[in-house]
């Protein structure tokens, strides 16, 4: 199994415990993560991405346990295996498209996809050096999720990646999620409340308070 999820608890402080469903996922396929407002979705996702620490259960990428990696240990595994997706882009305003991603590159020390590639694979390959600050919100997303892929990681995390598009970008954004991970051989996991993204990934576990 390629990436799992067994068994996890997790409790903020003064609030209810969070117990969520276990998820097994082999390279290319796909899972949506649904549940309400304030049920524990992006929760989730930090935890599977190791920015938080279950309290209980474990969480292993290509046989690695997350709690098994240490400080510097864990950022370097996250740089180069975990490729995340955030609500908002967060894209570095001082620097141009093609420099967002090569950051990704430099963090995760990996040589990764060629930049230039991706980005015509994107549809972005006439914005490779445009300020971010120029950039559509719809473009803005399809460069977060670039600097995602450019390391060729084998966990794909999104965070409610289509809340702010219409139909149509939508739909783009799924389908360059899912095929960016089949080609790259990831498991993909997209958290949301977007009904529309159910019509292409039938695959779901439900996030719900205990
Ligand atoms: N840092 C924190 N400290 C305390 N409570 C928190 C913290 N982060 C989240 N929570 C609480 O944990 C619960 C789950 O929050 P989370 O953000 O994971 O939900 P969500 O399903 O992603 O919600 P939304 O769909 O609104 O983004 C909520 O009740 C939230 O208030």
């Amino acid at each position: 199994m390629l990436f799992e999820s067994k068994n996890i608890e997790y409790k903020h402080p003064g609030q209810q415990k969070l117990i969520f469903p276990d998820i097994s996922l082999e390279a290319g396929e796909s899972l949506l993560v649904l549940g309400k407002s304030g049920s524990g979705k992006t929760t989730l996702l930090n935890l599977l991405a190791g920015l938080l620490n279950p309290e209980t259960g474990e969480i292993k990428l290509l046989g690695k346990n997350l709690a098994s990696l240490k400080g510097q240990e864990l950022d370097l595994f996250r740089g180069k295996e975990i490729g995340i997706v955030f609500q908002k882009p967060h894209l570095l305003a001082a620097l141009n498209v093609q420099e967002n991603l090569q950051m990704a590159h430099f963090f995760g020390k990996k040589k990764g996809q060629n930049i230039k590639d991706l980005l015509g694979e994107l549809g972005l390959a006439t914005k490779a050096k445009s300020s971010v600050l120029t950039l559509s919100e719809g473009e803005a997303q399809r460069v977060s999720i670039a600097r995602a892929l450019a390391n060729s990681p084998k966990l794909i995390l999104a965070d409610e990646p289509t809340s702010s598009l219409d139909d149509e970008n939508t739909e783009k954004v799924i389908n360059l999620l899912k095929t960016q991970a089949a080609k790259i051989g990831a498991a993909l996991i997209i958290v949301t409340h977007d009904q529309r993204v159910k019509a292409h990934i039938p695959n779901f576990v439900e996030v719900k308070a205990a």
